[in-house]
């Protein structure tokens, strides 16, 4: 049976956090892959910056393709509307029958999971594997596999604001992804002098 990792996000955009999380889960479960799966409309937050959806993939195709266990899966993207786990698990499940999912969430994620959409049914379709994240707990009362990753303060939401004013995004997201961003003037960047 395949094990096959998901990392469900919104990518706006895709950073170190994400890597260092999806990479640690597929070591520690030796998973036969993970997959960044961009959500179309987010459940439970605004998609902020109004950046079109073929960013987000593009960007999120960008920062994986130096490994080859990364792929993206763009079944919500294509699905269009609010991306509930729930919906998307079944049709993994029936296109897949013979493997074993494993979605991967950050602690914030952990925190919200009494708020999933049919979350009772969704623990029985998925292992849900949990990662630390600063600033959240991992106690919870539904099933999640903890797995010990280095934790990393960093969010989209500084990395969008950091490029709005112009500031240095190295290390902090992979190199294609920060030039695709001052490329295409994504959250207001590549205005002035760069400070990359
Ligand atoms: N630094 C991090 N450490 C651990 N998990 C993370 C980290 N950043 C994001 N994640 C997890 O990755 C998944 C996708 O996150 P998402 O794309 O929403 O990024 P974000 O940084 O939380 O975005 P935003 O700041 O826009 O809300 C979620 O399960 C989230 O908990
Ligand atoms: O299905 C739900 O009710 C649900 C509620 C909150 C988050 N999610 C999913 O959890 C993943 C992480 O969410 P996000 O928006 O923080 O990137 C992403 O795949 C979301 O679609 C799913």
């Amino acid at each position: 049976m395949k094990k096959i990792g998901i990392l469900g996000g919104t990518f706006n955009p895709p950073h170190v956090g994400h890597l260092i999380a999806a990479n640690e889960v597929l070591g520690a479960l030796k998973l036969d892959e993970v997959r960044f799966m961009p959500n179309s409309i987010p459940p439970h937050k605004r998609l902020a910056g109004h950046v079109p959806d073929e960013h987000r993939l593009r960007m999120t195709e960008l920062a994986i393709e130096d490994n080859e266990a990364f792929s993206t899966e763009t079944i919500e993207l294509e699905r269009a509307g609010v991306s509930y786990t729930i919906e998307t698990m079944r049709e993994l499940i029936k296109q897949e029958p013979d493997s074993s999912f494993y979605f991967i969430i950050g602690a914030d994620m952990i925190e919200y999971l009494p708020n999933w959409k049919d979350i009772d049914e969704l623990t029985k379709l998925v292992t849900f594997v949990g990662v630390k994240r600063p600033g959240y707990s991992t106690l919870t009362p539904y099933p999640v596999t903890l797995v010990e990753t280095p934790e990393i303060h960093l969010s989209s939401t500084v990395i969008r604001n950091k490029a709005a004013s112009n500031e240095t995004l190295r290390y902090l997201l992979p190199e294609p992804v920060i030039g695709y961003i001052k490329e295409n003037g994504i959250y207001g960047s590549g205005k002035g002098p760069s400070a990359r």
